[in-house]
């Protein structure tokens, strides 16, 4: 792609910014774009030799600012593999990478993911998490909503909750909550013209200025949900200093108690990667502070503070309790509490300084309110496929591990019935080298399906 391809604007624009580096940067679009995916550390420790596999496989080669992100050539297909279906990897632009790096999340804090669909930051904050503390993972548009809890539950993590919801509607039910905040802005997407030349079509000064407008507006609600002491990191996949360094500097002359602690380019001609920007900051304040503003302070008083009715939710969980029992006894579940969503059972997360309110939780959009653990049917319980996901073949009483270059694992993630022997009985945890792809039920020589219609793969 030419540089006559690019507006004229945009071009004329990134002379101001790239400056002398301005052909190198333009150069940049005739070359290929860069493909990445990362570890998922949720399923990856412990997973040696499948990392070891993957990596020769598909020629993986580091990506120097994640520990966990790793290059691969166009060529290579790693969406295909079983291996992705089973969450080991999520695929990401290199440079995305970056952000989470830089915000740093830690295992036991409380986190949100403001603008989280795909999920691409969603799962690596989680991966850092290690399953220990809140991800609340936030989604706008509910069809992205539905894809982003997907791969939340692709991926095996069990402390998020994907809400759907506008910033603003979230800042009313959680001012000062969160240790960290990721807010990964919609904007003008210009590091996305190599990857998508659709981008080049829909940009112009006028995008970016609407752009700007809307990241100013959802930066003033991420504020409000900011613990004091707590950070947020700001990132686009564009480049101009309108939705960028210029919204840093907003944020700084608006909110004085804000301090900058890290800003990075990364540049397609400078980096191996498409082009992100990151700001993180911090809220000045601390521990004396949370206690004014923390989640539990913010509930009022009476009935709308009261936590939601538990007797049913409890009678369900003891149910599926008794299912465990028999069928995954090596089921622990992090701190939380059971939530029942009609015949959806939950396993809702919370930490040692976020309880779930009824008001919180009354109208809030939930496409999934934690961990999915089973579906309740008339006089049985059914395992969900987020449960598959989430467990470990030690915990399962029965577990089928299925080599991932077997025609078996193939004709089980295309959703078929597999041969077994007949003497095998009940609910099995499907693996790919050790990795749970999802739950078979065996019985007169046959397992059953339980892959979720949605995610058949029709290969
Ligand atoms: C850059 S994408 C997020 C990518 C995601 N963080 C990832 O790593 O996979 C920005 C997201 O913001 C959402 N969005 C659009 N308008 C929004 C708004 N007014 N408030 C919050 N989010 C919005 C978009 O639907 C989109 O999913």
């Amino acid at each position: 792609m030419g540089e006559e391809k690019l507006p004229a604007a945009f071009v004329s624009g990134m002379k101001e910014l790239a400056g002398e580096t301005l052909d190198e940067f333009l150069d940049s679009y005739n070359a290929p774009r860069t493909h990445g995916l990362r570890l998922n550390r949720l399923k990856s420790d412990g997973a040696d030799q499948a990392v070891r596999a993957l990596i020769s496989m598909f020629e993986l080669t580091p990506v120097p600012w994640c520990a966990d992100g790793y290059y691969y050539e166009e060529t290579m297909r790693p969406g295909r593999h079983p291996y992705h279906a089973a969450g080991l990897y999520y695929i990401q632009e290199p440079s995305a990478m970056s952000a989470v790096e830089m915000l740093n999340p830690q295992p036991g804090e409380t986190v949100l993911d403001l603008a989280a669909a795909p999920g691409g930051k969603t799962s690596h904050i989680a991966s850092k998490m290690t399953g220990k503390g809140l991800l609340v993972s936030n989604e706008i548009h509910p069809e992205r909503a539905r894809i982003l809890a997907e791969n939340v539950e692709r991926m095996g993590i069990d402390n998020a909750v994907v809400t759907c919801a506008a910033p603003d509607e979230l800042a009313r039910r959680f001012p000062a909550s969160f240790d960290r905040i990721m807010l990964d802005a919609p904007c003008s997407g210009e590091g996305m013209f190599r990857k998508d030349p659709g981008a080049i079509e829909e940009w112009s000064p006028a995008l970016v200025e609407l752009c700007a407008a809307r990241q100013w507006d959802i930066i003033q609600e991420a504020y409000v949900m900011l613990k004091p002491g707590g950070t947020l990191a700001y990132s686009t996949c564009t480049f101009n200093k309108a939705e960028n360094e210029e919204m840093v500097e907003r944020m700084l002359a608006q909110y004085p108690d804000l301090e900058l602690l890290k800003m990075e380019r990364f540049w397609p001609h400078l980096q191996r990667g498409e082009g992100h920007f990151v700001a993180v900051v911090r809220k000045r304040g601390g521990a004396s502070d949370e206690l004014e503003g923390g989640v539990q302070d913010t509930r009022p008083a009476g009935k709308g503070g009261k936590r939601a009715k538990q007797a049913p939710e409890q009678a369900a969980y003891q149910a599926f309790l008794e299912w465990a029992r028999e069928d995954l006894p090596g089921f622990v579940p992090t701190s939380g509490r059971p939530l029942l969503f009609g015949d959806e059972l939950y396993w809702l997360p919370e930490n040692a300084s976020w309880t779930w309110t009824e008001r919180q939780l009354r109208g809030l959009k939930i496409p999934r309110a934690g961990l999915h653990l089973a579906h309740l049917k008339k006089n049985r319980i059914e395992p969900a496929h987020a449960l598959a996901m989430a467990s470990r073949p030690e915990q399962a009483a029965r577990s089928w591990n299925l080599s991932a270059d077997s025609p078996e694992i193939a004709a089980f993630l295309r959703g078929e019935t597999l041969p077994v022997d007949p003497d095998y009985r009940g609910w099995t945890l499907v693996t790919t080298d050790g990795l749970p792809v999802g739950w078979g039920k065996a019985s007169s020589g046959q397992l059953k399906n339980h892959l979720p219609k949605g995610l058949r793969s029709l290969r």
